[in-house]
Formats: structure tokens, sequence, C-alpha cells
């Protein structure tokens, strides 16, 4: 195992390029299953989801060829399992994609319950309720297991009961090759969303309205191969924004979707920060003292639950009081406060509130990463505060983000990678 030791109070400066986007990715994968032929997928992510979906695709039988580091092809032609290992699904939550894809290929799926971030009970209710509207059987336990009857989904109309990022791609996905049309109303309009629809539809899908509420796909007999590139991590480059806003400096954020970052850029200039957009380009600084703001978290086009661990350390360094509200999740996303704290934060948390009074500054300390984000937001911590931070649980932020620590170091963050010996492991997992 490994942990980051962050030397912080350097300002950011220089440029740094986003990779493809990691929730975007791991939905593309697994729909390549619903494909029958090669798909050539580019601007892939090199991150451990991403890995261990690959592992997937290739116990299931389907041929995975690195082509170099951002491409790959899949074939899908010889897939002979719809039953993944439980070991490597439980790891992610991605995995519930599985589900999707197999069902809409093959007619079946048994999956396990997946695993991902920790933010308590993650149901997946809602795309069970889409699979069943589509005839398919499912019973759910440890394992899910789905069949539909007579071996096809049959298209329907889903309403969901709240706007859920899984369960309109999932059910996108089961319903790209049913018998007959489907629609998802209530559907989540996030980047990625729009995303796997533009993937689906250039392997012969027929799917309307992904970035709206409302998306209708009309089955089709086959999906062929093709080639895709996935869209920029609206998330990784935000949190490059959060890092220059908390340390100070100027970075040039090379390949964005600057309005993906709209619900971003707008808290962050209300919080003092300059961010200067171009075609695919953001040029982010800050000099002057960071003000208070309140931010909520909500479904896109709102504040992305993804970017509220992030965005709270920055505000933890502003003039005032903030208050920082979680609407997609509950209490459990603010478990890094613990360790913000530690850091000379002054944060207190009632319930899905943080209320945050800013301090001069934070002091570096020994934390730990509870997940993908609060491990990123511990990140920024280190970086903008006086003195040493050592960051264990990185292994939380390497599901995510690509060489973190080569993209920090190349803007002039003093960060590196050291080896946990395994006797200070073994002895902080007695602790
Ligand atoms: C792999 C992936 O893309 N993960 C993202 C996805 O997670 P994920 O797809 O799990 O998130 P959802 O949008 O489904 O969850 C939103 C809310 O709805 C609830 N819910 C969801 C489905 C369901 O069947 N029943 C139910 O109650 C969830 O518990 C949560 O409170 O979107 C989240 C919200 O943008 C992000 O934080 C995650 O990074
Ligand atoms: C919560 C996240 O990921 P996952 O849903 O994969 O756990 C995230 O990307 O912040």
């Amino acid at each position: 195992m490994n942990k980051y030791i962050i030397h912080g109070g350097r300002p950011l400066m220089g440029e740094v390029t986003i990779s493809g986007a990691k929730n975007a990715a791991v939905a593309i994968i697994p729909a390549a299953l619903l494909v029958d032929g090669v798909c050539r997928i580019e601007n892939i992510p090199q991150i451990s989801d991403v890995t261990l979906l690959f592992s997937i695709l290739e116990e299931l039988g389907a041929r995975v060829r690195v082509l170099n580091r951002h491409t790959v092809e899949i074939d899908s032609r010889h897939v002979h399992s719809t039953q993944p290992s439980f070991e490597l699904v439980r790891r992610i939550r991605a995995s519930y994609y599985l589900l999707g894809a197999l069902l809409g290929r093959f007619g079946k799926a048994t999956v396990a319950m997946p695993g991902g971030c920790n933010f308590g009970v993650r149901p997946i209710d809602q795309h069970v309720k889409g699979f069943r509207a589509m005839g398919a059987g499912v019973t759910e336990g440890n394992l899910v297991q789905a069949v539909a009857k007579g071996g096809r989904l049959t298209g329907a109309a889903v309403y969901l009961d709240m706007v859920s990022v899984g369960a309109t791609m999932n059910i996108m996905m089961a319903a790209a090759l049913a018998e007959g049309t489907t629609t998802i109303e209530n559907a989540a309009k996030e980047p990625h969303i729009v995303d796997l629809a533009n993937f689906l539809n250039s392997m012969g899908a027929d799917i309307k309205g992904a970035g709206t509420d409302s998306i209708r796909i009309r089955g089709v007999e086959k999906l062929n191969g093709g080639t895709y590139c996935i869209i920029p991590d609206q998330i990784e480059a935000g949190t490059y924004m959060a890092a220059v806003a908390a340390a100070g400096g100027r970075l040039l954020i090379r390949n964005v979707i600057p309005k993906h970052m709209d619900c971003i850029s707008a808290k962050l200039t209300e919080m003092g920060v300059t961010v200067e957009e171009e075609d695919d380009t953001l040029l982010v600084s800050r000099s002057g003292p960071l003000q208070r703001t309140n931010v909520k978290t909500q479904p896109y086009p709102g504040f992305p639950t993804d970017m509220q661990p992030q965005i709270a350390v920055v505000l933890s360094l502003a003039q005032g009081t903030s208050l920082v509200t979680e609407g997609v999740y509950g209490a459990n996303r603010f478990k890094y406060m613990d360790e913000l704290r530690r850091m000379g934060g002054q944060v207190q948390v009632d319930g899905r509130v943080a209320v945050i009074e800013g301090v001069e500054y934070l002091t570096g300390a020994p934390v730990q990463a509870c997940d993908l984000r609060a491990g990123a937001a511990l990140v920024i911590a280190g970086l903008a505060a006086r003195g040493v931070t050592e960051l264990t649980q990185v292994q939380f932020i390497e599901r995510g983000y690509e060489d973190l620590v080569g993209k920090l170091r190349s803007v002039g963050a003093d960060i590196r990678v050291e080896e946990i010996p395994e006797a200070q492991e073994a002895e902080a997992h007695i602790g």
C-alpha cells in the first residue's frame, strides 16, 4: 500500500490535461458487452475502476486489447458467461451496469450487489424496477439474478422515483436491444448519460432525449462495432479548479467541456476565483482572499455531489461561515470532516448540512482517505496547508484519478508517493 506525502503551501502554476471521464468510462466499458462486434474506445482514463472492469469483461469471454495508454478495443462476440465473479464485482459501484448490459444482450444476468464508495445504503431498486417493467424476473439478495421472459426484454414506460444516474444508464443499456420502445421519465441528465447514449447510438442504437429528463429508446436487433471517444472528466477538472482555489496560483486546465463545468465555475467565481473559458480549456487563478458561500449538491445541472468534499475544503479557507448541504446522499458523505478537523478545519455536521467557519490556514497532519472524493479533498487540503500531510488509504483516490500525483507535481506541487512498509500497515490495521 502507498501513502502520499504532501508539503503544502506552494501555489499551482502551469498546465494540466484532463483525462476521460470515470463515470462515462465505467458505463461505456460494460455497455460494450451489448455490441456484437469490436468497439474501439478512446480517451479511456487509466484508473483502477477501469482496470477492474477490463478483468471482469475478460472473465466473461470478451477480448480486451489495449492499443495504447488511453485506447482499447473490446470484442464481445465470444462472451460465454453472464455471471461475473462475486470477488471482482463487489469492489466497484459501476458493476451494476453489467446487469443491464448482460440482460439486454443475453436475456439473463447474475451479478453480485455492487461496491463503490461507502455512503451508507446505496440501493438499486430503481434499476430493478426498470428491468421488471421490461419483463424481467429479478431476485435480489447478495446476488441479483435477472432473467428476461422469452429471452428478450420488451420496451416499457419507466418513471424513476428519484433522479438516478445509475438507473437511467442501466435501463438505457437494457433497452437498447429490447423489443419495442422504452421511455425513461425523470431521467438523470449528467454529461455521462449523454456520453453513454452517444456511444450506443454510434454502435447502431436508437436513443433520443439523453440530457433531458425524458429519454426514448427504440430497441434495435443488433449493435455493431465502431469507434468512440469518451468525454473529459468534469469532476477531475473540478478537482484541479478547487486545488488552485485552495492553494492559489494559475492553472490552464486542458481538455474540458466548459459547459459541463458551469455549475462548478459559477461557485468558484462567487468565492473570488477567476475562471476564464476558451474552446476546450479553462484558465483558473486565485490570488486574493476566498469569500464564503453556500453550496447544495443536486443532480446535474446542479452542483455535483462528487465535488462536495473538494469545495468544502476550499470553503474551510474562505472568509466567513459557509453552509454545504448534501442533497444527493446523506451525512455519510461528510465522513472526511473528521480528518479535515485534524488539519485545523472548523467544521460541524448536522445531518445533511455542514457548517464551515473559514480559517486563515490549515495545518498538515496524518490523515486517511475514506472514499474517492474525500481522498481528493484531503490532497487539496494538504496542498494548501502549512506543514506536512501524510495521506493514507490512497487506493480510493486511484479508483478515479489518473496519475493525480504526477499531474500535481508537474504544476509545482510538492507531493510524492511513498510505500508503507508491511509492518506499519499491519500495525495500522490492529490499531
Ligand atoms: C459509477 C457512477 O457513475 N457513480 C456515480 C453515480 O452513482 P449512482 O448511480 O449510485 O447514484 P444515483 O444517481 O443512482 O443515486 C442518487 C440517489 O438516489 C438513490 N437511489 C439510486 C438508485 C436507486 O435505485 N435507488 C435509490 O434510492 C441513491 O441512494 C442516492 O441517494 O451517480 C452519483 C450521483 O451523481 C455519483 O455520486 C456517483 O459518482
Ligand atoms: C461516488 C463516486 O464513485 P462510485 O459511485 O463509483 O462509488 C465518485 O465518483 O465520486
